[in-house]
């Protein structure tokens, strides 16, 4: 019965609030009925469900105690359940349960008093003997893997170079906060594919070492991870120059830790890293297989999540995807709050090129940012790259950007893109993943295991070739337009109300264009 109620719920709230508020925060909760009749809401993550408390939970209770008829309102429970990334991510844990009659989540937990514009930083008094390693200090090969474009390292110093800041240690280690000024709040685009995370990383700025520690982002190539933790790390600094915000990348500190150790300097490494205001690591997937720097980064998460210290990690994936890192640390990944970044629909990628035009000081019309948008759809680095290349031949030509010198522009990129993505491609890539035959595809078989994926696949067609409907339907086994119609229109639908397909949809997506 208190599903019926939650159904109406949710009509009522759809008029009510706006659509992106309604996608970012009630559609994402999950409602199932307890054994005892009352109403679960599942939120994905905690910062949904403390969003939802804050902002929704009184409304829900109202409308509950209205079309129940009850008051007060029936019991509602509000709790965690975290998705996997991909559809053959593990099960998840069992989720903490959130009473909604306590008052709303505050913001803050663990809250170790640190703020930006009040922290200073102090060398580490303590003895640091409590942090030695468990394990004799030996390198596996596999913890070497100093890139060739990382700089040789100084005598007696450990890298990073800081381009805005400079801290002393002792020992030698000279570090910084390393951070790129141009990756802003400001100047990052919001859309649906970023709302969480966008959201996050802002409350993660005003509220550092608070309830989302660490944060974790994760998502395909390109799609604005780095923007959001520097933009979070540039917010720290401009609060409070003097704190000490150190970003890297992950091969960054295992590079250090290498360093550290061969210049026997490993208790100022131990001690640099644990007296950070906030450690931002990018792409945390390097750490796949590294047992070593997996140990020494064990223990200086630890540390600094016991002393109320943030962490931002980015990755390519779901944290319980990293294959070849430790259980322990996937779970501690989990600790804080992960969001998505997702590739940007249509609208957010032509906002986005027009906000980095605008930065360049060029015109963009509305006509010729939708043609990039609509051909360029795998991720954020890619449309700035073929917007550079449209901007840079205008100013060589000294023609004005219009869709039809776009479309001359990237003539290049568009025909190899178009040889990347074709029918044959989507074909064998949705036939490998839902792991049936091609001929499957194309034959006249209509069982459900066979026929939603020739549908998704015919979707895949429509949104990532220029075809037509007709050479669709006939490049899957001759069928009719009206046949590729629907199943277009039938995934359209499905991924609205189906998270398997949306999911299924998503990866392929990815696959696809990446
Ligand atoms: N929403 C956005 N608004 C404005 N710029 C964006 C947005 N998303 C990404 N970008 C830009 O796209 C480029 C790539 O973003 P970024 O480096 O943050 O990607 P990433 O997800 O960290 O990728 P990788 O995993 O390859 O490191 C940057 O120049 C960034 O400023």
């Amino acid at each position: 019965m208190s599903l019926e109620f939650w159904e109406r719920c949710l009509g009522k709230l759809q008029d009510e609030v706006s659509a992106s508020q309604f996608n970012t925060w009630i559609r994402p909760l999950q409602a199932e009925e307890s054994v005892s009749g009352e109403l679960c809401l599942f939120a994905p993550n905690r910062f949904v469900l403390d969003w939802v408390n804050n902002k929704y939970q009184a409304r829900i209770k109202e409308l509950l105690a209205e079309f129940s008829g009850e008051n007060p309102a029936p019991n509602l429970m509000l709790a965690v359940k975290q998705p996997g990334f991909a559809a053959t991510s593990a099960p998840p844990p069992p989720p903490p349960v959130v009473e909604t009659k306590a008052p709303p989540v505050a913001t803050v937990e663990n809250d170790s008093g640190y703020r930006p514009g009040q922290v200073t930083y102090e060398p580490v008094e303590e003895p640091i003997s409590g942090l030695e390693f468990e394990a004799p200090l030996t390198l596996s090969d596999s913890d070497v893997l100093l890139n060739g474009d990382l700089e040789p390292y100084e005598q007696g110093q450990l890298p990073l170079t800081p381009p805005n800041r400079k801290v002393e240690v002792e020992g030698g280690i000279n570090h910084g906060a390393n951070l790129n000024n141009s990756f802003t709040f400001d100047n990052f685009v919001e859309g649906k594919s970023n709302q969480l995370a966008h959201a996050a990383a802002l409350q993660v700025a005003e509220n550092p070492g608070g309830a989302y520690n660490p944060l974790f982002i994760y998502g395909g190539v390109g799609l604005g991870k780095t923007h959001l933790m520097q933009a979070v790390g540039t917010e720290l600094m401009r609060h409070n120059p003097n704190a000490k915000v150190v970003y890297l990348h992950s091969e960054r500190f295992v590079a250090d830790m290498v360093k550290a150790l061969q210049l026997n300097a490993i208790n100022d490494f131990k001690r640099y890293y644990r007296s950070v205001d906030a450690l931002l690591i990018d792409d945390i997937q390097f750490f796949a297989g590294k047992d070593r720097t997996q140990e020494e980064f064990f223990h200086t998460f630890n540390a600094l999540l016991e002393g109320g210290q943030q962490m931002i990690l980015t990755c390519d994936r779901y944290p319980k995807e990293i294959q070849g890192l430790e259980d322990r640390l996937k779970s501690r990944f989990g600790w804080g709050l992960t969001v998505a970044v997702e590739p940007p629909e249509l609208e957010t990628r032509v906002a986005i090129l027009m906000r980095k035009a605008e930065e360049s000081g060029v015109k963009l019309s509305y006509d010729s940012a939708f043609f990039i948008a609509q051909k360029i759809r795998s991720n954020v680095r890619e449309l700035e790259g073929a917007l550079k290349r449209v901007i840079a031949n205008s100013h060589f030509t000294g023609r004005a950007i219009t869709p039809d010198f776009v479309r001359e522009s990237l003539k290049d990129l568009l025909a190899l893109q178009d040889k990347l993505v074709n029918i044959d491609n989507i074909q064998r890539i949705v036939a490998e993943y839902y792991k049936i035959k091609i001929s499957d595809l194309l034959s006249k078989r209509r069982s459900r295991s066979v026929a939603r994926p020739r549908q998704v696949a015919m979707s895949l067609a429509k949104e990532l070739t220029n075809h037509s409907l007709p050479e669709i339907g006939d490049a899957f086994g001759g069928r009719d337009h009206t046949t590729a119609l629907h199943a277009i229109r039938k995934i359209k639908e499905l991924q609205d109300t189906d998270s398997d397909i949306r999911e299924d949809y998503k990866q392929l997506m990815r696959i696809l264009t990446t």
